[in-house]
């Protein structure tokens, strides 16, 4: 609720005053460097070309002027002892005007030069920056609110990003450049905004001083400093009544004033001065104010004064910078911080490079906001549409028990798991089901009891936690006693993202969390990467296949606007299935089969261990026929598909075939190829490594009622050797190697093989040989897959260990994690010795029966420690 607040806060004031602070920073960038430009912009004004002589006194300088400007009263002359700068006059000004002419004047012929190239730009951008170009009190009054927009922008922004684990310097400070879409936005927004943070909050509370007069007075007031010191800049403070007198004076005919004696003055008691500016007074008889940088100042504005008498070169009063309080120092630091002259030059860059990435910050929060309006519209019109058909959620505390048989609970961040949450409820609806819809935001652990069939929908958030709705959920999902759920059946859909190192961390949570309760699972985890649509139509698929919707409801909803993104076309390549080899001949288990895909493509070629190959399947040529011969089309029509042109036999082989009305009812070829859906990509463990020069899988052929799976069969048996396949080899930041030598414990089933295979080969290509290899499968004989590698492996000490678990070889049956307990000392050692654990295979029973044997021999702690440090790695499906 609190976040809420300032999460609305925080986008207000971003696309209100955000907007303008853009601008603000491009020209505070601008203005960084405006001496160096103007200077390389006038070549021979602000510096000329140093000689042997030594250059003109101020007094010199002054009658040399006088000569070449007749009648025009100098009010200051600034001087630097670096050899050839020029010194800086500045004129009074005319009646009626503010500022005197500045101009630069030859240190060693008293030459005025002409005016600077860029100076009326850069005072234009200054007074752009500083006031918007209003009258300067409005002007510093909107400055000073902008200033407090960004103070309240950065720090809410602070809170807002303020990460879980905020001991972790990656998860402040490390940009992502692999996310993409709305992750990659928040992930550049989020992390630059970290590492700007500080220059913005100085930005803000510095800007604040000079724009709003009472923070000014507070600011000096707690400095000790009860006045506001005058404006330190050339020909500022009090020069205004200057000039006016000035004319008024005129008539008088001043006596002239000679410099000789206040600078004799100046120079014995600051003779290594950095930089001083003498302000002239009108008469002769009125004291020279020197502003000086002694030898050591620290910055631009460590300036020391001095008033001599021209006439006497008596000098009445010397303050000299080392000598203010604490509070006058700080704010003479005002002006650098700004800057960043403070920090010297690389403070400069850095604050010119914070002021130029605001605008950064404006586009990508923009972009972040409209997205985050456009899915919230297009939530709101699904809502609508839903509620028409009578889906609705349930409104707050009627979380009303039995009344619905399913409860469809979301966890949502930006809206898409609250879609797919509504999507499934009307699919339940369609097969005659009830169905409620209630975010995790208003649940707790203790209240899902009251719901004996559950389908969760949860994205993942932030470094694999929960949506910052479901937080509290998920707090108490860890606090909760033990108490059961052994009545509750459900179906849990993680929505994520597998560029993330926790792909679908919340949603793995909460199902661990539902299976230790002992909730039952109606099919195992179902993972979608950003929103894939087909993985999204196997969601719905499974529940199909698991009785729970109609496969009428699932085939009408594919022929309808699909909850999904479209998908990502981009990273798809064309391989070959260069070789297939049946393993396990006479298994008692379903055929697996060695695959080898080939590309000539070499930019695709490279993957890491624990690696995904993400295959689009095609449907065996005769159900194609078959489908074309029943709706009398001629597969060899070129249709067009989003804007590519196939024939009609190709789009459908690649389609979700369509059944009933929705395959009758379509006129012809191309009204038919308009309503047709992508099959769903299907992922595969690589078992390879580049170094092999294939990819090579493990493929269980699956057998349904109506024929072999489709992907499996497509693979194992439909496709040809030779056959062109589009695949996708996609990063398993989950699965992927912990890295270096540390021992290494695989242990998987069945084809599960594959990823830990692909782990295995990596390692002995790099020599390391602590490997322990737990498998199991149903008969030694049949089953032992890769039994030559392993065993050679072993003879070789590549793999240190290897334990096997045939279930059927025996009359008691014996799995992998009956292998663990009996090795507890063993494994409890390789754990002290860091030992990652890599587990691939079912989710049911191996996956489950691993995390409990695990629990038992290191405890749950234990185990817990090992997800967070990394240690824990899964891959099961
Ligand atoms: C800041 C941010 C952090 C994310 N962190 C993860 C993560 O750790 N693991 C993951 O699998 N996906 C992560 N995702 C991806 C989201 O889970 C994914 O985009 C999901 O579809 C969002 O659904 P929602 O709109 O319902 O929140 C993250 C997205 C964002 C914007």
């Amino acid at each position: 609720m609190f976040k809420n607040i300032w999460f609305q806060i925080h986008w207000f004031i971003g696309i209100t005053a955000g907007t303008i602070l853009m601008t603000i920073g491009l020209t505070g960038a601008v203005l960084s460097f405006r001496e160096e430009i103007m200077d390389a912009l006038s070549p021979g004004v602000m510096h000329v070309k140093v000689r042997e002589q030594q250059p003109l006194t101020p007094q010199q300088l002054l009658e040399k002027i006088a000569v070449a400007e007749p009648g025009r009263r100098v009010t200051s002359i600034t001087l630097t002892p670096e050899a050839g700068a020029s010194a800086r006059v500045v004129f009074a000004p005319p009646p009626g005007v503010r500022r005197g002419e500045a101009r630069y004047v030859d240190p060693y012929t008293g030459q005025v030069s002409g005016p600077v190239t860029g100076m009326e730009f850069f005072e234009i951008v200054e007074r752009f920056h500083r006031w918007l170009l209003l009258p300067t009190e409005i002007g510093k009054i909107v400055l000073g609110t902008l200033a407090l927009s960004l103070l309240t922008l950065a720090l809410s922004g602070l809170y807002l990003r303020w990460p879980r684990r905020p001991l972790s310097l990656q998860a402040w400070f490390r940009l992502d450049f692999k996310l993409q879409g709305r992750s990659f936005l928040w992930n550049l927004h989020s992390i630059i905004g970290t590492w700007a943070l500080v220059m913005y909050v100085i930005f803000s509370i510095t800007g604040a001083y000079w724009a709003l007069d009472w923070f000014k007075q507070g600011v000096n007031t707690l400095a000790g400093e009860g006045r506001a010191p005058q404006a330190q800049r050339a020909g500022g403070g009090g020069k205004q009544q200057g000039g006016e007198r000035s004319h008024k004076d005129k008539e008088e005919a001043p006596a002239p004033l000679d410099l000789t004696l206040a600078w004799d003055a100046f120079l014995a008691k600051a003779p290594h001065y950095q930089n001083a500016q003498l302000r002239l007074p009108e008469k002769a008889t009125q004291p020279v104010q020197i502003l000086f940088l002694g030898e050591h100042a620290p910055h631009e504005r460590a300036r020391s004064r001095m008033t001599v008498l021209p006439q006497s070169g008596e000098v009445k009063q010397l303050e000299l910078y080392e000598d203010k309080s604490a509070g006058g120092k700080f704010i003479a630091a005002i002006y650098p911080l700004h800057m960043g002259t403070f920090f010297g030059l690389p403070g400069r860059i850095v604050m010119a490079i914070a002021s130029l990435m605001m605008p950064l910050f404006g586009i990508t929060g923009w972009m972040l906001y409209l997205d985050r309006r456009r899915k919230k519209a297009a939530l709101r019109a699904e809502r609508a549409a839903l509620e028409q058909a009578g889906v609705a959620a349930t409104p707050a505390g009627n979380e009303g028990a039995q009344a619905s048989q399913y409860l469809v609970a979301y966890a949502s961040q930006a809206g898409q798991a609250e879609r797919v949450a509504l999507h499934t409820a009307a699919l339940l609806r369609q097969s005659g089901a009830q169905a409620t819809v209630q975010s995790l935001a208003r649940m707790t652990p203790e209240k899902l009891r009251h719901h004996p069939r559950i389908l969760f929908i949860a994205s993942t958030f932030g470094e694999g936690e929960a949506p910052d709705s479901a937080r509290a959920f998920e707090r108490r999902m860890r606090a909760a006693s033990g108490e059961s759920l052994a009545h509750v059946e459900y179906a849990l859909l993680a929505l994520g993202d597998r560029n993330y190192t926790k792909f679908c961390g919340f949603g793995h949570t909460l199902d661990h969390w539902l299976r230790n309760r002992g909730a039952k699972a109606l099919f195992p985890l179902t993972e979608v990467d950003r929103m894939d649509g087909g993985t999204l139509q196997k969601w719905a698929q499974m529940l199909a296949d698991n009785g729970i919707v109609t496969a009428a409801a699932v085939a009408s909803a594919a022929t309808s606007a699909a909850p999904s993104a479209p998908r990502p076309q981009e990273g798809w390549h064309a391989w070959s299935l260069s070789e297939r080899l049946q393993l396990n001949h006479g298994s008692q288990g379903g055929p697996i089969f060695h695959i080898e895909l080939r590309t000539t493509d070499a930019a695709n070629d490279a993957w890491q261990p624990g690696a995904l190959a993400e295959i689009l399947p095609r449907h065996a040529a005769d159900r194609v026929t078959l489908l074309l011969q029943r709706l009398q089309l001629d597969g060899r029509i070129v249709v067009d598909s989003k804007g590519t042109r196939l024939p009609l036999q190709d789009l459908l082989a690649r389609s979700v075939l369509p059944v009933g009305h929705a395959a009758t009812n379509a006129r012809d070829a191309q009204a038919l190829a308009d309503t047709l859906q992508p099959l769903a990509a299907r992922s595969y463990s690589i078992a390879s490594v580049p170094q092999d020069g294939a990819v090579h899988l493990l493929v269980r052929q699956a057998r349904h009622e109506d024929g072999l799976g489709l992907a499996s069969g497509w693979l194992t048996e439909y496709a040809e050797v030779g056959a062109p396949l589009d695949v996708r080899l996609v990063a398993n930041a989950n699965f992927a190697p912990a890295g270096g030598d540390t021992p290494a414990i695989f242990i998987g089933n069945g084809s599960g093989m594959a990823g830990l295979r692909g782990h295995l080969r990596a390692r002995v290509h790099a020599g390391h040989a602590r490997n322990w290899l737990l498998f199991g499968e149903r008969n030694r004989r049949h089953d032992f897959l890769y039994q030559d590698e392993l065993e050679q492996w072993l003879a070789d000490g590549k793999l240190a260990r290897l334990d096997l678990a045939f279930s059927r070889d025996q009359n008691q049956r014996v799995y992998v994690q009956d292998r663990l307990r009996e090795a507890a000392d063993e494994l409890r050692r390789w754990i002290a010795d860091g030992a990652v654990v890599y587990v691939c295979g079912s989710l049911e029973g191996m996956a489950a029966g691993v995390d409990a044997a695990l629990a038992e021999v290191l405890g749950e702690q234990a185990v817990e420690d090992l997800i967070e440090q990394g240690r824990y790695r899964r891959d099961v499906y």
